[in-house]
């Protein structure tokens, strides 16, 4: 039986972070995927070709826009190009995820489905197993389909196929009001098709502060239909392959005839099919697996990393989490996780920035808390740019150190980093007024947004009465 020092299954953004990280420090690594190439959900059905598929959406949008300026846009789009461009992306990043690129990093890798045999015993595709003195669960997570009633009789689309269709949907309803649902539905709305997304619950987008999701919302009501606490009663299968939905909404019922179908109702972990209890791994009732701050399971050689472990379902999380994996499971570490810096980005249009608690979260833990906002409006390179849709809300504890940040705003997710910075390194709102920002840009927004900070200060309270007697007295 071959020996490792460790054992990764799954080579998706956690598994491949995990594994490199391993064999560059010495360690003896085995790397397990089922499907013939490295990179995972994120590369291949996930983050890169959604947000190739994004752009040129929002390519097309834009172009449309010269009519204000007296110009017209004739034709239909290709579909096929659109998906080229897709591949493309993802054939450019793929080189990095080689296979061949990782056994030069010294990884052994195993093209086969990984199954726990004990806890330091993996098999692989029912036929070689290998032991491992430590293992880590890398293996991400699948679409959930919901149980409708006749939904099982007609063709849907989910984030595994819907980047590969070679025609724009004419009439497309989106199951599922999360990022992912979201995301598509506008993309897809941008290509040219009507759209309709049924949330069943209250809300759209229900990990971001309220304040966020109403202002994004007013501009994707654009673009799209949206029924939130609305639910699928069935899907009836037509003659000429369409699909009727028989939708309840609150107050009545709608029969909707729509052509194709995209299910964005969550997901499920990648865990029922690698034998966890032949382990001993515990997990919980929606299947991930549970761990502890050191990412470790209840079974001390195994760590679960990524989708897994349920925690936050991210790319850049699975690397942060893998990363912290390298020092504890080969080094011997005892590093902690820490979520409390985690940003993420909605890449809707405009992008929705989230870092820490909402306004809500911050409420209920926190007995004072200061609110500074920006609305872009207020921000010269916004308005230049004709954006002003948007704005900066940045949630601080009472002695002024970052708690919460969000944003709503063109390229949020990027202009928003300095805030991240600030609040890992312990930097207070007020200090971000001092750093010197060119003119004009739209990082401005988070400067006049810490402005707000010694506004509050020096012009509230005691302090200018303090400083008018000091003037009047002594200069
Ligand atoms: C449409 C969409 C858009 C997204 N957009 C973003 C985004 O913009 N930003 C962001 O941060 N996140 C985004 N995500 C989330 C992101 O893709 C995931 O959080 C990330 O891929 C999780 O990494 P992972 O390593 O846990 O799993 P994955 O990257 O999915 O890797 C798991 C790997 O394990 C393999 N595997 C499974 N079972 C086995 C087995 N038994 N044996 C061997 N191999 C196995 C799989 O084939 C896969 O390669 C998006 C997700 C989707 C679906
Ligand atoms: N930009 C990004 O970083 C990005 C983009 C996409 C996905 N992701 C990651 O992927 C994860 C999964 O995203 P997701 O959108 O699939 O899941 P989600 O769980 O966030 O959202 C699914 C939504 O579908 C709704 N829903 C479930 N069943 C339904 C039904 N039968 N009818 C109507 N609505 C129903 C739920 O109420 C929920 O609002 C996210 O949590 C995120 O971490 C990240």
């Amino acid at each position: 039986m071959k020996q490792y020092d460790l054992i990764v299954i799954g080579g998706g953004a956690g598994g491949l972070t995990v594994a490199a990280g391993a064999a560059s420090l010495g360690a003896r690594v085995a790397l397990i995927e089922k499907e013939t190439h490295l990179g995972g959900d994120c590369l291949h059905f996930g983050c890169v070709p959604s947000k190739a598929l994004i752009k040129v959406a929002s390519e097309i949008y834009e172009a449309k826009k010269v009519r204000e300026w007296g110009m017209n846009i004739e034709g239909n789009i290709n579909l096929n190009l659109v998906t080229q461009r897709i591949k493309a992306a993802i054939m450019h990043i793929q080189h990095h995820d080689d296979i061949d690129r990782f056994k030069k990093l010294g990884v052994d890798v195993y093209i086969g489905k990984g199954k726990l045999r004990s806890a330091h015993n993996v098999w692989i595709n029912d036929e070689e197993t290998i032991f491992g003195k430590r293992i880590v669960i890398s293996t991400g997570s699948r679409p959930f389909v919901p149980q409708i009633d006749g939904l099982e009789k007609v063709n849907y689309l989910t984030n595994e196929t819907i980047f590969n269709i070679d025609f724009v949907p004419k009439k497309l309803l989106v199951i599922g009001g999360g990022p992912i649902g979201i995301e598509l539905a506008q993309a897809m709305a941008r290509l040219g098709s009507e759209v309709i997304v049924i949330e069943r619950s209250n809300e759209i987008l229900q990990q971001e502060d309220e304040e966020i999701v109403q202002l994004v919302k007013k501009q994707l009501m654009r673009e799209l239909t949206i029924y939130t606490n609305a639910s699928i009663q069935k899907i009836i299968a037509t003659e000429n392959n369409k699909k009727i939905a028989v939708i309840r909404t609150q107050d009545r019922e709608i029969e909707m005839e729509v052509t194709d179908i995209l299910i964005a109702s969550g997901r499920v972990p990648n865990t029922d099919t690698i034998d966890l209890d032949r382990a001993g791994v515990q997990y919980d009732n929606k299947g991930h697996i549970i761990v502890n701050e050191y990412l470790q399971t209840n079974v001390p050689t195994i760590y679960a990393i990524g989708d897994v472990n349920g925690k936050f379902p991210f790319t850049h999380v699975a690397g942060m989490e893998g990363k912290l994996v390298v020092q504890n499971a080969v080094l011997g570490l005892k590093r902690k996780i820490n979520y409390a810096n985690v940003p993420w980005v909605t890449f809707t249009h405009p992008e929705i920035f989230h870092m820490g608690l909402t306004e809500q979260q911050a409420r209920q833990q926190h007995d004072r808390i200061h609110i500074f906002k920006t609305p872009l409006s207020n921000v010269d390179r916004f308005v230049a740019d004709f954006q002003t849709e948007g704005m900066v809300k940045i949630i601080t504890d009472k002695k002024g150190y970052i708690i919460g940040a969000h944003a709503v705003g063109q390229n949020a997710g990027d202009w928003m980093q300095e805030v991240v910075f600030a609040k890992q390194f312990g930097k207070k709102i007020g200090q971000l007024s001092h750093v010197i920002h060119p003119y004009p840009t739209h990082v401005a927004a988070v400067q006049h947004t810490a402005d707000l900070y010694w506004r509050e200060k020096l012009f509230r309270g005691w302090i200018p009465k303090l400083v008018k007697q000091y003037i009047r007295l002594f200069r």
